[in-house]
């Protein structure tokens, strides 16, 4: 059996380079920019106020000064300024040639048309043009878009942009036992619940997912449902990936020309992952216990669909001080479902006593797999461990 690293090399290996789309600003909330946004303007475009209050020369301070004009936001000032004046000034304005300085209306004494200034306070008040961003600046985050990155690049006046096609992910699950969620199971039924979790999944990393109607477990019903799947970049099959005369879908993959990356590597749960592609659409078998495909489509499926996007593959490990002690690992990578606490420095992390990879509910509750190598030697509470955030 493989490594968990070797099994995620192997597996981001089947990414594909992204493919362009263009597409309107309001939709690119969660896209992967390809191409880097270029300012089509510079920001702040002129000196603007940065307070409500007066602009003035701090030479000439502190006054009395007359009041000769005002500028608002979309209002400039075009008078002069001598020496020894003030202008009315607002939030957002531009701040005529010859002052240095807003001061806060708060500060001033007005008398008239006169103001004087007894205490300035420290800031000028001015935000320099162009101390946010310059005219042809170029803006590519490696990473999904953000709601504020959607404001900043309003702000530099780009409303399309080239951003990654979102990859089509099949899911495909399959197994005698299943039934979809609002059915009355027969006796030895269950209801199918991974195939959603995983199409969640495939969506939160940017994927357009595609459940397909659940199979039966027979070779025609299978491949059926891959034929369905014709023109995605990604299948994901979820169970019969095991060693049971059920557990089909190897079989059907190989006859339908598979490509086989790996099957099987040395993680808990997750064993009997496969990996591989499928004429031109890679392909994820994940294992049929709920957890485990969970876990293997966090720790394999999505990092492939972000690739598949010229993302950073993540996920994101970080670092939790353990929270009670824990005997020795085997010879899998096992990542236990764990609740985190507040710690000082780093947060507390204990796994759950069941770590049974068919319990959803332990998993519902848990935040975080907590990560053991394989062969870790015992552990003891206070003790610095890894973790992947849920
Ligand atoms: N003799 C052995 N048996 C098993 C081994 C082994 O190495 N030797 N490995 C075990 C491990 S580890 C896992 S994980 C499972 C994975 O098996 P499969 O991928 O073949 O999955 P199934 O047999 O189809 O299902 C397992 C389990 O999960 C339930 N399931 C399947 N799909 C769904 C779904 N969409 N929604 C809800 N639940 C689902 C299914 O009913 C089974 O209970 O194999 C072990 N066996
Ligand atoms: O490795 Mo299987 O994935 O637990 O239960």
């Amino acid at each position: 059996m493989i490594s968990v690293e070797e099994a995620r090399s192997r597996v981001l290996a089947l990414a594909r380079p992204p493919e362009p789309e263009e597409i309107a600003l309001e939709q690119a909330l969660g896209r992967a920019l390809i191409a880097p946004a270029m300012a089509r303007l510079t920001q702040p475009p002129f000196d603007a106020a940065a307070m409500d209050g007066y602009a003035l020369r701090s030479a000439d301070l502190p006054g009395p000064l007359p009041v000769i004009g005002t500028a608002a936001a979309g209002q400039p000032y075009e008078g002069g300024t001598p020496p020894g004046s003030a202008i009315r000034i607002f939030t957002g304005a531009p701040v005529p040639a010859g002052y240095d300085r807003v001061v806060m209306q708060e500060l001033v004494q007005r008398d008239g048309d006169r103001i004087t200034v007894a205490e300035p306070g420290h800031s000028h008040n001015i935000r320099a043009k162009g101390n946010d961003f310059a005219q042809g600046s170029a803006f590519q985050p490696q990473r999904p878009l953000r709601p504020a990155d959607l404001a900043l690049l309003a702000a530099m006046n780009v409303p399309r942009l080239t951003v990654a096609r979102r990859p089509r992910v099949a899911v495909l699950a399959g197994g005698d036992e299943l039934v979809p969620p609002g059915s009355t199971p027969a006796p030895g039924q269950i209801i199918s619940s991974n195939d959603l979790a995983i199409a969640a999944l495939a969506r939160e990393a940017g994927a357009e997912p595609l459940v397909l109607p659940l199979a039966r477990d027979t070779e025609e019903s299978l491949r059926d449902r891959f034929a369905q799947a014709q023109g995605c970049d990604l299948i994901v099959t979820i169970g019969g990936a095991s060693v049971g005369d059920h557990d089909l879908i190897g079989k059907v993959a190989a006859d339908l020309g598979m490509e086989r990356a790996f099957y099987k590597l040395a993680m808990r749960p997750g064993k009997p992952l496969m990996a591989g592609r499928i004429g031109a659409a890679a392909m994820l078998g994940l294992p049929g216990n709920p957890v485990s495909a969970v876990v293997c489509a966090k720790l394999f499926m999505q990092p492939l669909i972000r690739a598949m996007q010229g993302l950073p593959p993540g996920p994101a490990i970080l670092q939790a001080v353990l929270a009670r002690d824990l005997a020795p690992e085997g010879d899998r990578q096992h990542y236990l479902r764990a609740r985190l606490a507040a710690g000082d420095a780093l947060p507390l992390i204990e796994p759950f006593d069941d770590q049974d990879s068919a319990r959803l509910w332990v998993l519902a509750e848990a935040d975080a797999l907590l990560v053991r190598p394989a062969h870790d030697p015992a552990r003891k509470a206070g003790e610095r461990m890894s973790y992947l955030p849920l």
